[in-house]
């Protein structure tokens, strides 16, 4: 493990295989790199901040246990912003666990236990899994999640994609979270950007969660394959995300989002919405992953 900023909290974990890498911080268990022969596969803001003072822009922030501002909690509640620990270390495995801290207990106080598994597998893909489970003697909790995966493409504006969101019922975050049928035909983001709520008088904005969605996902420009996304039926609902020129800038987003970073990025994210929230009783466990293949970049 190396110390890549010397102000920083926390370690970065490289894993590599023959043909990929990864750079994980464990400031978030926060995955900052993907490679593939030698091609960047996530975006991340050149404007990122990485001393740990606060939730890292780009790459895969982890939700929980509260998903967005679906709750009492701070946005995205705090495994993005706690310190895990390292469980195992293998070239191409980790594994890290985070378990109940001051923070943590501050804002939720419940006993749990996350194993977080990073691994790339030998196509070159790249599997996400994370683990929760309920540690205490006797009390119930209920929880929210994502994994908010940032894939990075040469331009936003060309891809189209499809599969598990085609026909399925959204909440649009941008329109008062009315909730709305995707049609079935490929999704092209700057064509399905809302004008209206929270970027009213602003260029498009998405970002909507699609609750009971399908699990496989393909990104694709003129019919190329770009990213074959899949996730666990666990996660009953997918998140999808642009800011687009909207207010990303502004309080919401905030400044440590590059000027022209929506023309690079799309999230997908396999989301455990309020609507979905999982209860686990004590000693029971959740798990859920999402495993990126990519083609042409
Ligand atoms: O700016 P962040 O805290 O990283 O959150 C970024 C975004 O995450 C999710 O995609 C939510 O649906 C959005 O409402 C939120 O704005």
């Amino acid at each position: 493990m190396q110390k890549p900023d010397p102000s920083g909290p926390s370690d970065l974990i490289t894993l590599s295989s023959s043909t990929a890498s990864v750079s994980l911080y464990l400031f978030g268990a926060h995955i900052t790199s993907y490679t593939v022969n030698g091609q960047e596969r996530l975006w991340m803001s050149s404007l990122a901040v990485l001393d740990g003072t606060k939730p890292i822009r780009g790459g895969v922030p982890i939700a929980f246990p509260q998903f967005a501002d679906e709750g009492d909690l701070k946005l995205h509640g705090f495994a993005r912003e706690s310190l895990w620990s390292v469980g195992s270390l293998e070239p191409t495995k980790a594994v890290l666990t985070l378990a109940p801290n001051t923070a943590s207990k501050d804002m939720w106080d419940n006993e749990f236990e996350l194993v977080y598994t990073v691994e790339l597998q030998d196509s070159g893909s790249l599997l996400l899994n994370m683990r929760v489970k309920n540690t205490s003697e006797s009390s119930a909790f209920s929880f929210t999640a994502c994994f908010h995966t940032y894939f990075l493409f040469q331009e936003t504006n060309t891809v189209e994609l499809s599969g598990g969101l085609g026909g399925k019922t959204y909440i649009d975050k941008c329109d008062g979270r009315k909730k709305k049928e995707q049609g079935d035909g490929p999704i092209v983001i700057p064509a399905e950007a809302t004008r209206s709520g929270r970027d009213a008088g602003k260029e498009g904005y998405v970002d909507r969660i699609y609750t009971n969605s399908g699990q496989s996902f393909v990104f694709a420009r003129s019919g190329v394959e770009l990213y074959n996304v899949t996730q666990s039926p666990s996660w009953p609902d997918t998140t999808l995300y642009n800011p687009w020129l909207g207010d990303k800038q502004g309080p919401v987003i905030g400044p440590d989002f590059d000027d022209d970073g929506y023309k690079k990025m799309i999230c997908l994210e396999p989301t455990i919405s309020k609507e979905n929230a999982v209860v686990l009783n004590r000693g029971e466990v959740w798990e859920g992953s999402q495993t990126i293949e990519v083609g042409d970049f």
